[in-house]
């Protein structure tokens, strides 16, 4: 089927399977909604519990589209792939399967993220093998016959077995992973008539945003229910794929094909000024977006400098909102902070900087930490989970109204602890006699301290802080990844280097020899200077004559 070319307000066929390809800003979120509009007033297939499934990538992305789709969301169920797999398959059908897995179906509650745990890759062989504990970030599944196997990223060794270990630690205790959902769900699908028969009546429609970041077991999960009943659509754009890491594979996207599907393109930009435009169709040689509301406004901005003294200077100069969007989360949390960035320290995520020899008070500290930094962020369901799993005692609501308790009187007590040393949140939690970890043994006077003492004397709160992976951010400062189908007046892109190394050539690539298409992350500075609609800033620490003569043209070059 040849591709036809469509706008957000175009009506297609509401039963046919249909495919959407667009670059940013073209209106493929309001098509979806648009559409879904109209499936809702004109298809007899929805009911009261037959509805349009219609899937985003996060949870932030699951607000936008309700608070998009306003008072018509009954017969809809909008999710992420995650959460409605969980809720409809796996909850429900795991004892299925479960013989193999032996997930203690009690107390399984909602899917966690995973974070690498030392106690449980010990109890494994995978040391002798030659596989690093860092190295279980990169776990993942793939289809192998009638079932998934796990596998390590980057290896191409088979440590199924070991893995299988690893995870059955975890699953014992009722906890399973994102990861894990999607491979139970398609198992169950793949060998249960009576769950695909379920969910196919269930969701006569089911649609999925930013499709070009699916992984190949949700690419055969949607394949597997689109065989009859349900009309699949998927919309995305090739060039924001920047899940690679996390298993998405945008040649799934390239290549999905459903029989009888049909194809669309969408060629406009509705979202940024013509002089912004500009500069996405540098980056891109694959499509020329058009600006069709002929929308001008000042040229893009290369700002050189200190990020934060950057931010500062824009926003004052606008006198508005200006968005930041980083490539880690410390550097996201410390524009957030307004607490300039450091990069002699030792930044990355929390789990990985944060050092003590006793496994459950590390984990439980870890915990209390990112609890403190989601409750302040309004995160209270995130909040309380982080922390109820470490406490002592339960209670009546499985430990989350002394969650709550303890969460109040930590963020109360903020000021009195954030710029101390983490020594000082750690007298706090030992006197509130809440949680079970052994205490630290302090050094008498004059004699050495331990390396686990010094770690909690000498590290400030609010610098650990930094390393918090806010898992819903919605805030105004942001990590790129995070704001996916976000889209903000004034966006600052921080483009700072690899570890704080900045190197011209490979971080200002995207600009000056773009390669999206094979560079990941050329495609997610590509996805963060297509957020804004009116202004754009990128900000690097330096730039070279070559660099400046190159981007005269499309960008205003100014130093902080
Ligand atoms: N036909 C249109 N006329 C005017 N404005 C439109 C039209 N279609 C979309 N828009 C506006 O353009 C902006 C971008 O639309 P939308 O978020 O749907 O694009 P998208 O293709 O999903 O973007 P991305 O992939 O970059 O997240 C939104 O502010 C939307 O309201």
């Amino acid at each position: 089927m040849d591709m036809q070319i469509i706008t957000s307000k175009s009506e297609i066929n509401i039963n046919k399977h249909f495919k959407v390809s667009a670059g940013p800003g073209a209106g493929k979120t309001k098509f979806l909604i648009n559409h879904i509009k109209n499936v809702l007033h004109n298809s007899n297939k929805l009911g009261r519990i037959r509805k349009i499934a219609c899937i985003t990538y996060t949870n932030v992305g699951v607000k936008t589209i309700i608070q998009r789709l306003g008072d018509e969301i009954d017969h809809i169920e909008v999710s992420t792939i995650h959460s409605l797999l969980f809720t409809h398959i796996v909850k429900p059908y795991l004892y299925l399967i479960n013989q193999k897995y032996e997930v203690d179906l009690e107390k399984l509650d909602a899917p966690f993220e995973h974070i690498v745990s030392r106690g449980y890759f010990i109890k494994t062989n995978l040391s002798k093998k030659y596989v690093k504990e860092d190295e279980m970030k990169k776990i993942y599944w793939e289809v192998n016959g009638s079932t998934c196997k796990l596998s390590l990223r980057n290896r191409n060794k088979d440590y199924h077995n070991s893995l299988f270990k690893y995870k059955q630690f975890f699953w014992e205790k009722g906890i399973i992973h994102y990861e894990d959902v999607l491979a139970f769900a398609w198992e169950i699908l793949n060998s249960s008539d009576k769950a695909l028969r379920i969910i196919r009546s269930k969701f006569p429609y089911f649609f999925i945003d930013e499709f070009q970041d699916t992984n190949p077991i949700q690419t055969e999960i949607i394949k597997l229910i689109a065989e009859k009943e349900t009309t699949v659509g998927v919309i995305g754009d090739k060039a924001q794929s920047i899940y690679e890491f996390q298993g998405a594979d945008v040649k799934q996207f390239n290549n999905f094909h459903l029989p009888g599907m049909f194809s669309y393109n969408m060629e406009d930009n509705h979202r940024s000024t013509e002089n912004i435009i500009k500069v996405l169709n540098k980056v891109r040689n694959d499509i020329t977006q058009r600006n069709p509301e002929g929308k001008v406004g000042r040229d893009p901005v290369i700002i050189i400098g200190d990020p934060l003294e950057a931010l500062l200077k824009i926003k004052m100069e606008l006198d508005e909102e200006v968005a930041s969007l980083s490539y880690s989360n410390p550097m996201a949390n410390s524009l957030r902070k307004n607490k300039k960035y450091n990069k002699d320290e030792r930044w990355g995520a929390i789990e990985s900087v944060f050092v003590d020899s006793s496994n459950p008070r590390r984990k439980a500290f870890i915990s209390i930490i990112k609890s403190i930094e989601y409750a302040r962020l309004a995160h209270y369901k995130d909040s309380i989970r982080e922390l109820s799993r470490h406490l002592k005692n339960t209670d009546d609501f499985n430990g989350q109204q002394t969650a709550l308790k303890v969460i109040k009187e930590l963020t109360n007590d903020y000021n009195e602890y954030k710029d101390s040393a983490l020594w000082e949140l750690y007298k706090k939690i030992v006197n509130m006699e809440c949680f079970n970890f052994p205490e630290i043994r302090e050094s008498k006077k004059g004699k050495t301290s331990s390396e686990i003492e010094k770690f909690y004397k000498e590290h400030i709160y609010s610098d650990i802080s930094m390393c918090v992976n806010i898992l819903e951010d919605d805030t105004l400062h942001r990590t790129i990844h995070k704001a996916k189908g976000s889209e903000f007046d004034n966006v600052l892109v921080v483009v700072n280097g690899r570890n704080g190394k900045y190197n011209e050539k490979r971080d200002l690539g995207f600009l000056l020899n773009s390669e999206i298409e094979d560079i990941e992350e050329q495609r997610v500075y590509y996805v963060a200077c297509s957020r804004a609609k009116k202004n754009l800033y990128i900000n690097i620490p330096k730039i070279t004559e070559g660099a400046k003569s190159e981007l005269n043209d499309l960008f205003t070059i100014m130093d902080v």
